[in-house]
Formats: structure tokens, sequence, C-alpha cells
């Protein structure tokens, strides 16, 4: 995956949550590209919604619209889209993200994301045009732009050159199986009275490395 396009309701918070930081500069470095689309502009009536056949509560995202946006930006058919990247539709109920999710999706082809709003989005897009669902989690957030910009940044800090140091990916929480990342400290050393564990400040680097492996295996035992 080198290229993020994000069809949403609100393309400015997707841009505001992703291109800051190590990922916002590995955008501007060219490195990987960000595209967040706006679904009104894709609309022949400015509407992108709809009251749910059947009735009930809370507008629906419209199919033709969401083919539309994606016609128009890959010039094929909505249909076709899935068929050369990976076209995620953000969920409540969808595969619940994590790091294998995640890394599978970095090592993957490239990534569409379409955003819900509203009381949810027409079936037919998630059973014609896209290729999985997705979830932050078992609540149920406003809108997919918080999910899309979580799932862009974790993805693109996975791609190779993004981070300065790939040894930080080392380590890191859910990098190996049953390790979460150990606890860290910086200056002072003695904050209100609290110390800092004495092993990080005695230079041994074979007993910092022990340490810091029982503490992420207590941590991983530990997790609430
Ligand atoms: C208010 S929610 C609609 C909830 C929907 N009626 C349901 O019962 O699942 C609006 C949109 O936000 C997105 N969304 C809300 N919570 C989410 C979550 N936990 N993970 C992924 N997307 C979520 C989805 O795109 C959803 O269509």
């Amino acid at each position: 995956m080198r290229n993020v396009d994000v069809f949403c309701v609100f393309p400015r918070a997707v841009e505001a949550a992703v291109r800051v930081g190590v990922v916002g500069r590995a955008i501007e470095r060219g490195l990987v590209s960000l595209r967040c689309f706006d679904l009104h502009r894709y609309s022949p009536d400015g509407r992108i919604d709809d009251m749910p056949y059947g009735g009930g509560p809370g507008m629906v995202v419209r199919v033709d619209v969401v083919a539309r946006a994606l016609e128009e930006v890959y010039g094929v058919r909505a249909r076709e889209v899935r068929e050369e990247r990976r076209v995620v539709l953000t969920e409540a109920w969808g595969r619940v993200m994590d790091q294998r999710y995640v890394d599978e999706v970095a090592a993957g082809p490239d990534l569409t994301i379409i955003c819900g709003r509203y009381g949810g989005v027409d079936e037919r897009v998630r059973t014609e045009l896209a290729t999985e669902t997705v979830s932050l989690g078992d609540f149920v957030l406003s809108g997919g732009e918080i999910v899309a910009a979580a799932l862009a940044d974790a993805a693109i800090r996975r791609i190779e050159g993004v981070l300065g140091n790939r040894e930080s990916l080392r380590g890191e929480s859910f990098s190996s199986e049953g390790l979460l990342g150990p606890p860290q400290y910086t200056r002072p050393a003695v904050w209100e009275g609290v110390g800092v564990p004495e092993v990080l400040l005695s230079g041994d680097h074979g007993r910092i490395r022990a340490w810091r492996e029982e503490q992420s295996r207590l941590r991983a035992a530990r997790r609430p």
C-alpha cells in the first residue's frame, strides 16, 4: 500500500488527524499519498443521504453517490475498483481493527476507505463496492472519519521509510505475540518522590534488555 484515499463527509477532519508528525512528513515527502474526497461533490443534487426504506430514524448514505465518487476518481466502473484496491467500509459491527489487520493493510494493495455517517450506509455499498468492513471497536461513533484516520495512520507508519528508525517498531505493543510495550521513563529521574527503576540508570544494557522483556510479558499478562 502506498496510496490512501478516503471518501467521507468531513475530509478536513481526516486530513487534520493524519497529516501530522511522522506520517504527515511521509506524505509531504511523497513516500505515501493521502487524498480525502467529500462525498457531497459527487451527488447530482447535493444530497448524499436519504430516508431509509421501511421507515425508521436516521438517514442512509446513498449507494449511487458513493459509486459515482469512485467512478469519477478512478475512471472505472465502481464495482471494478475493488479488483485493484482494498476498499474498506467503516461499520461499527465490522472486523475490529488490530495490529495484524493493520499489517495486512500496509502490506497489501492501495487503500480506499469509505466512511459512513448519519444512520449508516446503504447495504449495497458493502455487497457491491467494498472488499471488507472494519470497526474501531464495539461502540458507535457519529461517523467513519475517525476510523479512517486511525487506519491510515496505523498502516502508513508501518511502511518502510516512514519512521526514521524502524528499530522503534520492534518491542512495540502487539509487535510480537504475548508482549506489550514496556514502561518508559525520561527526565526528571525523580518526580514528586517517585523515582525511575534503578536498572534503567545502571548503564548495564543486558540487564536493561532483560528487565524490559520481563515488563513486556508482565504487562501482557496483567492487561485489563
Ligand atoms: C451513527 S453510525 C451508524 C450506526 C449503525 N446504525 C449501526 O447500528 O451500526 C454512522 C456511521 O459511523 C461509522 N461508525 C460508527 N461507529 C463505528 C465504529 N465503531 N467503527 C467503524 N465505523 C463506525 C459507520 O460508518 C456508521 O455507518
